[in-house]
C-alpha cells in the first residue's frame, strides 16, 4: 500500500504553503521528506520517488533530486555535522526536521547556491514540516555551521563514516573481496553516474542515432566494446532524446548491454530471461537477435512485469511475458527446453549504489547470506530448463564474492553437466570462476558475469 503524506504522520508540504512562502521552500520540504522516508521509515528511494507527491512540483523535481541523491551520498558526513551542532539527539517526532538540516548542510556543503538564499528556504521549509516553532533552531544550527564550517569539517574529516560515506559492513567486504580496488570502487560508488544509451538497432544505426543526438545538441560517445552503446556527456531527460517514444532508444548501463552480447542468442532459438523485470536486458536480447526469438520472459512481481510489457511495446519486440517464479518453475513454458537462458538475479544491487545511494543505507549484511540462498535455489530450479549444449548466463549488478563467484564455482561443484566458458579478458576484472565489472567513473556499473553451458554428463 502506498503511504501518503498525512497517513504516516507526515505533513504535506504544499499543506502548509501560502502565497508568501518563499522560492524553494516547498523543494526543501519535500526533499527533507524524501530523506526521512529512507532514513527513517526504510522505505526505499524508488519507491518514495514513484509516490505521487514526491512529483508535485515538476519544475522543482532536478533540485528535490539532487538535494535527495546528494543527501544520501553524504549522509554520514552530514550526520557527523549534525551531531556536532546538535546538542542532543533529537526527538523521534522531529526526525523530519533533522533531516531538513541534513537538507540544509548538504546545500551548503556540496552544492553552488549561495549560502543566504539555501539557509532561508530550509528554514522555510521547517514551517511547511508544520514546525514552524522549531525555524529559529533550523536557522541558529545553518548559520552556525557557516561561521565554524572549516573547523567542524575538519573534525569529521578523520572519522571513517564520514571518509568512505559507506557502512562499516560493507567496507569490511569490500576490503575483503576487493583488496586492491576497494577504494576506486568506494570512491565511483559515490560519484555521479554516467547516463548511458542503447540504440535500438532494429529502428536505427548507431552513427544515425549519434547524429540525431548532435543535432537535439546532446554530446555523446560510443561506448568500446558494447555494440549499441552511447554515453552522454551529461545526463538529460528520456523526452529530451530524439525517437525515444518511438522506440529508438532506451536508457542502459553500458556494464547491462553487455548481457545480450553473452548470452549470444541468434534468431530461431528459444530463451528464457529467468528474472526479467523491468525488461532492460529482455529488449536488448531481442534487438540483438532482431526480435526472432522465442523469448519467454518471467518475473514473480506482477506490477514489475507490466513496466516489461511497455517496453518492449515502445521498442516493437515480441516475447512472452508471464509471472512465474524462477525458483518454482512450473506451467506450459516450462515444458520444452531453452537454447538460452539469462539468471540475472535478485542479489545486494551493490553495483549500482551510484545510482541508487538508499542502498548503503537500507541493506543489512545479514542480507548478503540470504540472498545467496534464493539465488542457489534459482539456479538449481531453472538448471534443468537448459537444453543439452545450451547456455545459461548468470548475471548480478553486486560486487560480492559470496553472490558471484563463490555462488558460481558452489554451483559448478554440484551440478556434474554444468561446464564454465571464459570470457574474454578484455574488459573487466578475472574472478576464479566468471568475470566482474566495477563502477568506474565514466564507464560502467558494478556487474559479474558467468557462462555456464550444458554438457552430456
Ligand atoms: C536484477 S532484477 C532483474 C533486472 C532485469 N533483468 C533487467 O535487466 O531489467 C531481479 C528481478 O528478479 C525478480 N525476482 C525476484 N525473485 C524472483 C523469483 N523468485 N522468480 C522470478 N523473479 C524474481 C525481481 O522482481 C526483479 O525484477
Amino acid at each position: 500500500m502506498h503511504d501518503t503524506w498525512t497517513g504516516c504522520g507526515l505533513v504535506d508540504p504544499g499543506q502548509h504553503a501560502s502565497p508568501g512562502t518563499p522560492a524553494g521552500a516547498e523543494a526543501r520540504a519535500a526533499a527533507a521528506l524524501n530523506l526521512h522516508r529512507v532514513r527513517d521509515q526504510g522505505q526505499s528511494l524508488t519507491r518514495v520517488l514513484q509516490q505521487p507527491q514526491a512529483a508535485r512540483a515538476p519544475a522543482d523535481q532536478p533540485l528535490i533530486q539532487e538535494m535527495t541523491y546528494g543527501a544520501l551520498r553524504l549522509l554520514p558526513r552530514l550526520e557527523a555535522l549534525a551531531g556536532r551542532l546538535l546538542n542532543r539527539p533529537v526527538k523521534k517526532s522531529d526526525r523530519d526536521l533533522e533531516a531538513l538540516i541534513l537538507i540544509g548542510l548538504y546545500q551548503l556543503i556540496a552544492m553552488k547556491i549561495p549560502a543566504h538564499a539555501a539557509v532561508s528556504a530550509t528554514v522555510d521549509a521547517s514551517r511547511l514540516l508544520g514546525k514552524p516553532d522549531k525555524a529559529p533552531l533550523v536557522n541558529a544550527l545553518l548559520r552556525r555551521f557557516l561561521r565554524e564550517r572549516e573547523t567542524l569539517l575538519a573534525e569529521i574529516e578523520h572519522e571513517p563514516g564520514a571518509r568512505w560515506l559507506f557502512p562499516d559492513w560493507l567496507l569490511t567486504r569490500l576490503r575483503r573481496d576487493w583488496p586492491e580496488d576497494w577504494e576506486r570502487i568506494v570512491d565511483a560508488s559515490n560519484a555521479r553516474p554516467p547516463m548511458a544509451l542503447r540504440v535500438n538497432r532494429l529502428r536505427a544505426s548507431l552513427s544515425d542515432y549519434a547524429d540525431q543526438l548532435a543535432a537535439a545538441g546532446i554530446a555523446a560517445r560510443p561506448v568500446p566494446g558494447c555494440e549499441m552503446g552511447l554515453i552522454l556527456d551529461r545526463p538529460h531527460a528520456t523526452r529530451d532524446l530524439p525517437g525515444f517514444e518511438r522506440g529508438l532508444v532506451s536508457v542502459q548501463d553500458s556494464g547491462a548491454q553487455l548481457a545480450a552480447h553473452w548470452l549470444d542468442a541468434t534468431p530461431g532459438q528459444r530463451v528464457l530471461d529467468a528474472c526479467a523485470a523491468p525488461g532492460g536486458k529482455t529488449a536488448a536480447i531481442l534487438e540483438r537477435a532482431d526480435n526472432a526469438l522465442d523469448l519467454i520472459a518471467i518475473d514473480s512481481d506482477a506490477s514489475r512485469l507490466d513496466t516489461v510489457r511497455a517496453t518492449l511495446d515502445r521498442l516493437g519486440l515480441t516475447a512472452s511475458v508471464i509471472q512465474a517464479d524462477a525458483a518454482a518453475p512450473q506451467g506450459t513454458w516450462t515444458e520444452r527446453p531453452f537454447d538460452r537462458i539469462l539468471l540475472d538475479v535478485p542479489c545486494s544491487a551493490t553495483g549500482v549504489i551510484r545510482r541508487h545511494p538508499d542502498i548503503k543505507w537500507l541493506r543489512r549484511d545479514r542480507d548478503i547470506p540470504e540472498l545467496a540462498a534464493t539465488q542457489a535455489a534459482m539456479l538449481d530450479a531453472i538448471w534443468p530448463l537448459l537444453a543439452p549444449g545450451g547456455r545459461l548466463l548468470y548475471a548480478t549488478c553486486s560486487l560480492l564474492a559470496e553472490e558471484n563467484h563463490e555462488q558460481i564455482a558452489a554451483f559448478l561443484s554440484r551440478q556434474p553437466e554444468a561446464r564454465e566458458r571464459d570470457l574474454p579478458t578484455a574488459s573487466g576484472q578475472t574472478c576464479p570462476r566468471g568475470r566482474q565489472w566495477l563502477p568506474t567513473p565514466d564507464g560502467s556499473d558494478g556487474f559479474y558475469y558467468a557462462i555456464i553451458e550444458r554438457v552430456s554428463a
